[in-house]
């Protein structure tokens, strides 16, 4: 498909033509724009055929009477489009500037990066080595099929030869003539047939005698396997002179997906297919900004929708468009041009790239760096996408079977493989699919019971309460030491190792279970909302997965705080932007374009959207490491840790400290003064904070501007922790402790109080 030349003038010519009454109409021949409304069009009064607006002619509104007379007078129009109004693109300049733009450029991408040019020139000989292969096999039957033409051949050419002994051209011509009577002309002509087939038919003989001598004195005197390739070599020019061309000596190689390049006449097909593009058109009404051009292991194009079709619409369609181009969905990536909102970069993969084995480099070899980064996956491109998880935490979402495991699992090795991390594992599945990394946990659970819910939350109640640890360590020190803020460094955690500030990964795998636990969820959503707005500063980094991203699953304060997001395949715009942040669906970055694995087919799995903003979001398929690999990496990691020293907590052997699950209605009833039946939220408050700094210490810290302000912001703390509980808090009067004030009331607490617990 050629590509309309923008550079060109328009293709016709104007003429003047009459006006509705028979009046010539005036025309701009510079643009070839002026034309008026014709007899017929439909084209409205003050609009040219093509719908433009004329205006009335200088001097209008009350003269347009004149200008544009209802008699066969001219009409006098002046276009809204003027040509010295769009003068600017007209110039040389423009144009040229224009031209430019879209120059292809000097040196061929290819060439530009040293990887591309090797992979392309590696490619080249592959592809001519491989097929040299393929035919070589295949040379005896390409004789076969050659000789077989043979009698085919062996026909013509006898046919051939005989009609240009007898002159069989001229044939026609000497029936003609005895035809017509002209007995002088006819003697004449067979004449000149003797003198030209005399020769001939002397030649012939002689070649057949002597053909016949040859063959029969080769028959005698060569060996048979000369003979053998005299006849064979024969029969293959006879038989290459009876070809067929519907059946081809030569098998061609032909790969539908494999090597089909991309070109514009299957883009514009499929989108047509589609209903983007205009289905008549040849060009369907799109435009290629660029031509397609080799990208990586594949092919790009760039292509502008007709007016009005917006790229999004693409994305969204991204498995139909793969079957439009009957290419692997695994193939077929659209997104969203940064141009203007029609522009689709088109990105085609040569290879399916779920059938090019890509290998974690870690698999075999080598050690993690948790400060640094670790390979995480790939792009569709091939290109690895690290991943650096220091200072941050994580949110992985994704609906079943769209491969939160094995990304977690990446992460959780990586983990494992840096000797000084210490890992907090809790897979709330329980489908064991972490269990290579128990050896080296220091606290490690798995399931989906009560227990490992409680399990999990006081996991996070450990984390918080080692992050306070650190913040006060960190607090402590000397300026000099913490140049870029209050934060654990590596350069800190080296030199202060006695104040353990060594990086912790911490993973909740699916955590949804525990966040939708009737007793658990409440109190785990507020500690994982703190630990995720402030444990990274403190070398904690807090990983959760879920598949069910909706607001139930996700505590607000996780998906509004999460700095990197993986997301994997979801159903929606809402799950969406609750794993990527609000507003990346409408900015084009949509993980509803993966599909999740079905049966066996992987489809997209492992494969989503890694963000840590609108700006910095790319496709990338995480590694996938079988479960036989990740033990394997698991008892590399244990060697590590042994050899360094580093096993702690369970990993050593030792009994993690149980931590205390009870719950704030508890905490009351420890701190309620006796005989009280109602306690003002200030005092409980206080109290709380007394009795459990670690839980309620931070309740204390908010300042409102005055001092009431501070004491309502305490109490709606105190309300909010109460409200999954179901005790209220509300107006209550003590006359010994200033009358009138927000409280919780006795009865209140009893009645929220679980039947089994003694108040
Ligand atoms: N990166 C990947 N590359 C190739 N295949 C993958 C990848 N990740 C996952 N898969 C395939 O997809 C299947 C599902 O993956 P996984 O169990 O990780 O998904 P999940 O989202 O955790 O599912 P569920 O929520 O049901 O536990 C795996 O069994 C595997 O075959």
């Amino acid at each position: 498909m050629t590509q309309p030349d923008t550079d060109s003038e328009p293709d016709g010519t104007v003429v003047p033509f009459r006006s509705p009454r028979g009046g010539a109409v005036p025309h701009d021949d510079d643009t070839g724009g002026t034309q008026a409304a014709q007899p017929g069009t439909g084209a409205a009064d003050g609009e040219d055929e093509k719908g433009r607006q004329i205006l009335p002619a200088p001097g209008g509104g009350e003269d347009r009477a004149e200008a544009v007379p209802h008699d066969d007078t001219v009409l006098q129009g002046v276009p809204v489009d003027r040509a010295d109004v769009t003068a600017d693109t007209g110039t040389y300049l423009a144009r040229t500037r224009e031209r430019m733009a879209q120059a292809p450029p000097i040196v061929h991408p290819v060439l530009r990066s040293r990887r591309d040019a090797a992979e392309a020139a590696a490619f080249v000989v592959r592809y001519n080595a491989y097929l040299m292969a393929f035919h070589t096999t295949r040379s005896p039957l390409y004789v076969l099929r050659l000789m077989s033409h043979s009698p085919r051949g062996t026909a013509r050419l006898v046919a051939r030869w005989w009609e240009w002994v007898v002159d069989a051209e001229a044939k026609p011509v000497r029936a003609k003539a005895a035809g017509s009577g002209d007995a002088m002309q006819w003697i004449t002509l067979s004449r000149e047939e003797t003198r030209r087939t005399r020769p001939r038919k002397i030649a012939s003989a002689i070649l057949a005698g002597a053909g016949m001598i040859t063959a029969f004195v080769a028959g005698v005197a060569l060996p048979g396997w000369a003979l053998g390739a005299g006849i064979t070599l024969l029969l293959c020019g006879l038989g290459a002179l009876g070809g067929n061309p519907d059946r081809p000596v030569i098998t061609r190689f032909v790969s539908e997906e494999l090597l089909k390049p991309l070109d514009s006449t299957e883009v514009v097909e499929a989108l047509q297919a589609l209903g983007i593009a205009k289905p008549k058109a040849a060009d369907g009404g799109l435009r290629f900004a660029a031509p397609i051009m080799r990208d990586g292991p594949g092919w790009r194009a760039e292509v502008d929708l007709p007016p009005g079709v917006v790229a999004e619409k693409l994305l969204d369609r991204r498995a139909e468009l793969a079957g439009a181009m009957r290419r692997p969905l695994a193939c077929v990536w659209p997104s969203v041009g940064s141009e203007h909102p029609s522009r689709v970069i088109l990105w085609v993969a040569q290879k399916d790239p779920r059938k090019i084995k890509r290998v974690w480099p870690l698999l075999a070899e080598g050690q993690v760096d948790l400060y640094a980064e670790f390979p995480f996956g790939v792009t569709p491109r091939g290109e690895v996408v690290p991943l650096a998880l220091i200072g941050t935490n994580m949110l992985i979402g994704g609906v079943m079977g769209s491969g939160k495991t094995s990304a977690v699992l990446v992460i959780a090795l990586a983990g494992a493989l840096d000797p000084t991390c210490e890992m907090h594992v809790y897979e709330l599945k329980g489908s064991g699919d972490m269990e290579s990394v128990q050896p080296v946990c220091y606290r490690y659970v798995q399931g989906d019971d009560d227990e490992d819910c409680e399990q999990a939350l006081t996991g996070m109640y450990a984390l918080e309460r080692e992050m306070k640890r650190r913040k006060k360590v960190i607090a402590d020190l000397p300026v000099e030491d913490v140049p870029q803020g209050r934060k654990v460094t590596r350069k800190l955690a080296e030199k202060y190792p006695h104040l353990k500030l060594h990086p912790i990964l911490a993973i909740f795998d699916e955590v949804h279970t525990l966040f939708e636990h009737t007793e658990y969820g409440s109190p785990a959503a507020e500690v994982a909302g703190r630990l995720i707005r402030k444990a990274r500063a403190y070398g904690i980094i807090l990983v959760v997965t879920t598949q069910k991203p909706d607001k139930d699953s996700i505590p607000k304060m996780i998906s509004d705080n999460a700095i990197l997001r993986f997301c994997l395949a979801i159903t929606g715009h809402i799950a969406n932007d609750l794993v990527l942040g609000t507003g990346m669906y409408k900015r084009g970055i949509r993980a509803n374009i993966f599909e999740p694995a079905e049966g066996d087919d992987p489809k997209d799995s492992g494969t989503g959207w890694l963000s840590r903003s609108a700006t910095n979001a790319r496709i990338a398929r995480a590694y996938f490491i079988g479960q036989e690999d990740a033990r394997e990496v698991g008892r590399r990691a244990l060697a590590l840790r042994t050899a360094a020293g580093t096993l702690s907590g369970e990993a050593a052997g030792e009994t993690v400290a149980e931590e205390d699950t009870s719950t704030i209605v508890r905490h009351l009833w420890e701190v309620w003064p006796d005989g009280a039946e109602a306690v003002h939220s200030r005092d409980l408050v206080a109290a709380l904070a007394a009795y459990r700094p670690d839980r309620y210490g931070a309740w204390l810290e908010i300042v409102g501007t005055t001092e009431a302000d501070t004491e309502a912001k305490r109490s709606a703390q105190l309300s909010a922790a109460l409200k999954p509980f179901g005790v209220p808090t509300k107006q209550v009067h003590r006359r010994d402790r200033g009358g009138n004030r927000k409280g919780v009331t006795l009865d209140d607490l009893r009645r929220a109080t679980p039947a089994d617990e003694d108040a």
